[in-house]
C-alpha cells in the first residue's frame, strides 16, 4: 500500500462493529468485527477489512445488463451481489473549505485524480448499474472511476425525466446495450441541504458560532443547520430511495455502485451498519474512497475499502468476485 493509499484508507472512520441486515425480517441479526488493515481488534474504530473469510456461492455471470434500471431483471443463478459506495472526489468548494450542500460544484483536478484512483481500486469488481446523485461532482466521480474499469463498458446516463427524453435517448442495438452500464441519477442521493451555511467558510463559521456548535450541525444526527437538513432528514429521502430502488437491484443479483456525498452516504451506511445516532457522529467519509459490501440472502456484509486493484483479499471475499476477476484476466484487453 502506498503512503497515500494508506492515509486515504485510514481516513474512513467507523464505529466498533456492524451487523448483518436481514431484509426479510427487517432486522440486523449478527455482529461483524471491523478491523483496520493488518489487525483485528474490536476496540479499533478505524474501518478496514473484515476478518471474516469469504463466503462461497455459485457462479454469477459477470456481464449483466438491466434494460432500464427500474425492473426487468433477468433471472440469475446466484443472488449474491456487490454494492460499492463512493463519495465524490474533492470538489472546488471542498478545496476552499466552503459548506457546499446542494450547491452543484464540480471536482478539482485533485478530485479528478481521486476519482480515477478510486476507479483503479474497483476495476476488477463487477458493476451492472450505477446510481449517482443529480449533482455533477458525484456524476463526474462515477464516470471517471468507470474509465478505469477493465470490463470497458460505457456508463450511460438514463434520461427518464420525460417521455421524450426517454425515447430520444433510446439505443437500437442490443449488442451496444450489452456493452453499456445504466447510470441512474436521483436527487434523493444529493448532499444534505446545508441551509444558510451553504457558501460559508467552515473555519470562519466555527470561529463565529463556536467549534462545538458547528460540529453539532455537521455531525449530529438530529440537529439541522440553520434552515437546512439534519442527517435524519437527509436519511429520510436517501435511505428510502436506497431501500426502494437500490435494494431490489441487489436482490435480483445486480452489482451496484452508488456515487454520492458525505452525508447522503453517512445516512445509508448508518442504516446498513445499524449505527446509533451517537455512533454516526464519528463516521467520517473521505473523498474518493470506494467501500464494498456484499449482499447475500437479504444481508449486507461490509467488506471494507479495496486498497488496490490487485488486492488479493478483495477477490477472496467471495467465490463470485474471484471468478469475475479471473474472467477479466482471461479476456483479451
Ligand atoms: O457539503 C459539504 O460541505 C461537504 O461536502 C460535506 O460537508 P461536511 O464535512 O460538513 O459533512
Amino acid at each position: 500500500m502506498t503512503a497515500a493509499a494508506a492515509t486515504a484508507h485510514h481516513a474512513i472512520v467507523s464505529t466498533r462493529s456492524t451487523r448483518l441486515w436481514n431484509a426479510k425480517n427487517s432486522r440486523f441479526d449478527k455482529n461483524v468485527c471491523l478491523v483496520s488493515v493488518g489487525s483485528c481488534c474490536p476496540g479499533n474504530r478505524k474501518l478496514g477489512l473484515l476478518c471474516a473469510s469469504g463466503s462461497q456461492s455459485s457462479v454469477t455471470e459477470p456481464v449483466q445488463q438491466p434494460s432500464n434500471g427500474k425492473g426487468d431483471h433477468s433471472p440469475k443463478k446466484s443472488k449474491e451481489s456487490s454494492l460499492i459506495l463512493i463519495r465524490h472526489g474533492e470538489s472546488m468548494w471542498n478545496e476552499k473549505n466552503l459548506f457546499t450542500g446542494c450547491v452543484d460544484v464540480p471536482l478539482t483536478p485533485k478530485g479528478v485524480q481521486e476519482a480515477i484512483e478510486a476507479g483503479s481500486r474497483i476495476r476488477n469488481l463487477p458493476i451492472d448499474v450505477i446510481y449517482t446523485s443529480s449533482m455533477v461532482r458525484a456524476q463526474m466521480t462515477a464516470m471517471l472511476a468507470m474509465m478505469q474499469h477493465r470490463r470497458k463498458k460505457v456508463p450511460i446516463i438514463m434520461h427518464n425525466e420525460s417521455e421524450q427524453a426517454h425515447s430520444w435517448s433510446k439505443i437500437y442495438s442490443e449488442d451496444t446495450k450489452k456493452l453499456s452500464i445504466p447510470v441512474i441519477t436521483a436527487w434523493q442521493l444529493n448532499e444534505r441541504m446545508y441551509g444558510e451555511l451553504q457558501g460559508l467558510n467552515k473555519q470562519e463559521t466555527a470561529d463565529q458560532f463556536g467549534k462545538e456548535q458547528v460540529h453539532e450541525w455537521r455531525r449530529s444526527y438530529g440537529i439541522p443547520p440553520p434552515n437546512g437538513e439534519s442527517l435524519e432528514m437527509c436519511a429520510e429521502r436517501a435511505v428510502s430511495y436506497f431501500n426502494d430502488q437500490v435494494v431490489p437491484q441487489l436482490t435480483s443479483g445486480k452489482h451496484v455502485m452508488v456515487a454520492a456525498h458525505a452525508n447522503s452516504l453517512r445516512s445509508i451506511i448508518m442504516h446498513l451498519d445499524r449505527l446509533t445516532s451517537q455512533e454516526v457522529i464519528s463516521l467520517e467519509l473521505s473523498t474518493g474512497i470506494p467501500m464494498l459490501y456484499i449482499f447475500k440472502e437479504g444481508k449486507f456484509v461490509r467488506r471494507g475499502s479495496p486498497v488496490g486493484p490487485s488486492e488479493a483479499s478483495v477477490y477472496a471475499y467471495t467465490k463470485n468476485l474471484a471468478q469475475y476477476r479471473q474472467k477479466l484476466d482471461s479476456m483479451v484487453q
